[in-house]
């Protein structure tokens, strides 16, 4: 089945139900799993069947809409009560990407501020869910083009590395890293993709390499570990990749094997830039050794499919994310601009 990729959206709010893309079965499988209930979709965000910062913030505001409808209640207090308890079992899903807090955070609030009947309520919800959703996609076609403004002029037809998936199945559409490549593919400004595999979880090799191929912009994939190889042998003019979380001196949590790209791109005089919404920004932390990093079940990494990859016995550490310090950021791309970390406060609301 061919898509056309950048206009997917992994979460689609459809009779009354959200539809998800189970992006734990792509590329062999493309399949939509139906969640009715909050707790369905919790468990969506924790096992990554929908993934990606800005796609778990777009899945949370429905989590939280399908909390509200299942709260029995016609007093507004008591209402509002069980819904912070709605929030706390989304928050609880996976620590890392900010964005998730941001659309709780925007949906309790509305829901606070809006006078009226409990169902007058449950209403303006479902309705801030779905202006998240869309918000989101603009947010991304915006990111687009200010990234390809910045991009190095020469040579024309770039070879962009990126790492991990960061596109329309990371977003509600289109995609942030893979949305500026994408903008440089409509505007004949790319030669190729490299897309790392991105271990333990392969978003790489089945997300972003699945994004590409259905759309036709030429993609290679390799490992993590060949990245650096790449970059010493002059293949890769500019590394591109999204975010999870960005502190306010732009210091950005993104998914493990991002800091060590960051390393080898500076070693090597490579652009590196990080391409976000600024829902993915977190004010209120300084800098990056605030974030808190998800560890993930060690079966992630010695089981590959079917296969156990490791003996009995052995230990294993399995941080989904790492931070890359400011200093080896080129850029950071949103939709209010393209800034150095140092000028990222300025963008603040
Ligand atoms: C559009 S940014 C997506 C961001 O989220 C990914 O993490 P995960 O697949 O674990 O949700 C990865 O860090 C991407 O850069």
């Amino acid at each position: 089945m061919t898509l056309v990729s950048s206009r997917i959206s992994p979460v689609r709010w459809h009779h009354d139900k959200v539809s998800l893309i189970d992006q734990t079965r792509l590329p062999q499988e493309y399949t939509v799993v139906e969640i009715s209930r909050c707790n369905d979709m919790a468990e969506a965000i924790k096992s990554m069947i929908v993934r990606g910062a800005p796609a778990i913030g777009v899945a949370a505001a429905y989590g939280m809409y399908l909390g509200a409808r299942e709260i029995e209640t016609t007093q507004t207090n008591v209402f509002l009560k069980e819904l912070e308890k709605v929030a706390q079992l989304l928050r609880e899903t996976r620590p890392t990407a900010v964005n998730l807090f941001w659309a709780i955070s925007r949906m309790l609030r509305i829901a606070y501020e809006t006078p009226g009947t409990v169902e007058e309520i449950r209403a303006i919800l479902l309705q801030t869910a779905q202006d998240i959703q869309a918000e989101d996609v603009q947010t991304c076609e915006t990111i687009g083009k200010n990234g390809l403004a910045v991009l190095p002029t020469q040579p024309h037809k770039l070879r962009i590395l990126t790492h991990c998936n960061t596109g329309a199945l990371a977003t509600a559409g289109y995609g942030t890293a893979l949305g500026v490549i994408r903008s440089a593919w409509q505007a004949n400004r790319l030669l190729k993709v490299f897309a790392d595999e991105t271990r333990p979880r392969l978003q790489g090799a089945k997300l972003t390499a699945w994004e590409c191929v259905q759309e036709g912009i030429p993609v290679t994939v390799i490992t993590d570990s060949m990245a650096a190889h790449c970059m010493k042998q002059g293949m890769v003019d500019a590394v591109i990749v999204g975010a999870d979380r960005i502190t306010a001196n732009g210091d950005t949590a993104n998914k493990i094997g991002t800091y060590s790209l960051a390393v080898v791109s500076k070693m090597h005089n490579v652009p590196f830039y990080v391409a976000a919404p600024l829902s993915t920004v977190d004010f209120q932390l300084a800098t990056g050794a605030e974030i808190p990093i998800e560890e993930r079940d060690p079966s992630e990494i010695y089981q590959v499919g079917k296969t156990i990859i490791s003996p009995q016995g052995a230990d294993f550490y399995n941080p989904a994310f790492d931070v890359t310090p400011a200093e080896l950021i080129t850029a950071i791309i949103t939709e209010r601009g393209a800034v150095k970390p140092s000028e990222l406060l300025g963008l603040k609301y």
